[in-house]
């Protein structure tokens, strides 16, 4: 542990010192994603029925954008389905960002998907024109990741490159090849959760992200230390430089998020 040395090097190092950095902003919409507060993402998960009525309420919330937890639907392999529900999502949804993913059971979320029907499913959401921004999970391998990298570029549709690990914090060291890597594959956007196991691990984690916004800003990073002990790191991100932070609507996609309107109030008072 503790290869990122905050106060001693980075600052110094980089000639930084203060509030400058150079990060890169990804525009979505209207929602420009790298600047001033973190964009609170809401999860929606379950069926289209239910997708679609959470949908209309997070409209109404102090939500940025959703995330499409298609892996949560247990229909998700209805590739014709989900094309429906995607055009009705989009219409319900107007100018707010869709974010579309598949999290697959090696990443913690609830589809055994093959290679084959991973690209299949993405490709073709991809290629509709209802979703905003991709999910790619960095571990499916090169070709996975760099044929959907490509659509995506081609079909105007944001990527965001993700790195999960809900059994620990690697070491630093790790984190910062995992997410610089990401970056060279050619993402928009690069995400890494990881789940804390004592207070050291949210530390690193929070150490880690600062140190890719002095040192790597070239892709806006999206950092979360999940459960109890993570709660920082989802509201700290302005600070650390995490983009994006996942609040839950009614039901959270993931342990420890906090509700969209708290996150809303939280991140409001810590901008000042
Ligand atoms: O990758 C992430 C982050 C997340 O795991 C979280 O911890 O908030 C929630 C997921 O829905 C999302 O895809």
């Amino acid at each position: 542990m503790g290869v990122v040395c905050l106060q001693g090097s980075i600052l110094r190092d980089s000639g930084k010192k203060g509030n400058r950095t150079d990060m890169k902003t990804v525009t979505v919409r209207n929602l420009v994603i790298g600047e001033g507060i973190p964009k609170i993402c809401v999860p929606l998960m379950g069926d289209a029925t239910g997708v679609l009525a959470a949908a209309d309420k997070v409209k109404k919330t102090h939500a940025d954008l959703v995330e499409w937890r298609i892996d949560t639907d247990p229909e998700a392999e209805c590739v014709e389905k989900t094309l429906k529900t995607a055009r009705a999502l989009r219409d319900i949804l107007g100018e707010m960002p869709l974010l579309f993913t598949i999290r697959t059971k090696e990443e913690g979320g609830n589809m055994a998907v093959s290679p084959k029907l991973y690209c299949e499913m993405n490709e073709a959401l991809i290629a509709s024109g209802y979703i905003d921004l991709v999910d790619i999970e960095y571990l499916k391998g090169k070709s996975v990741r760099d044929g959907l990298l490509r659509s995506a570029k081609v079909k105007g549709v944001q990527t965001v490159l993700s790195s999960h690990d809900f059994e620990k914090t690697p070491d630093g060291k790790e984190m910062i090849q995992r997410l610089c890597s990401m970056q060279q594959a050619g993402a928009d956007l690069i995400k890494l959760a990881v789940m804390p196991k004592c207070d050291e691990d949210v530390v690193e984690l929070l150490k880690v992200t600062w140190e890719m916004k002095i040192r790597h800003p070239d892709t806006p990073v999206i950092s979360i230390s999940m459960g109890k002990k993570g709660a920082l790191s989802r509201l700290g991100g302005e600070l650390f430089g995490s983009c994006v932070t996942f609040g839950a609507y009614d039901k959270a996609s993931a342990p420890g998020q906090i509700s969209v309107e708290e996150l809303y109030e939280i991140l409001g008072k810590l901008h000042g």
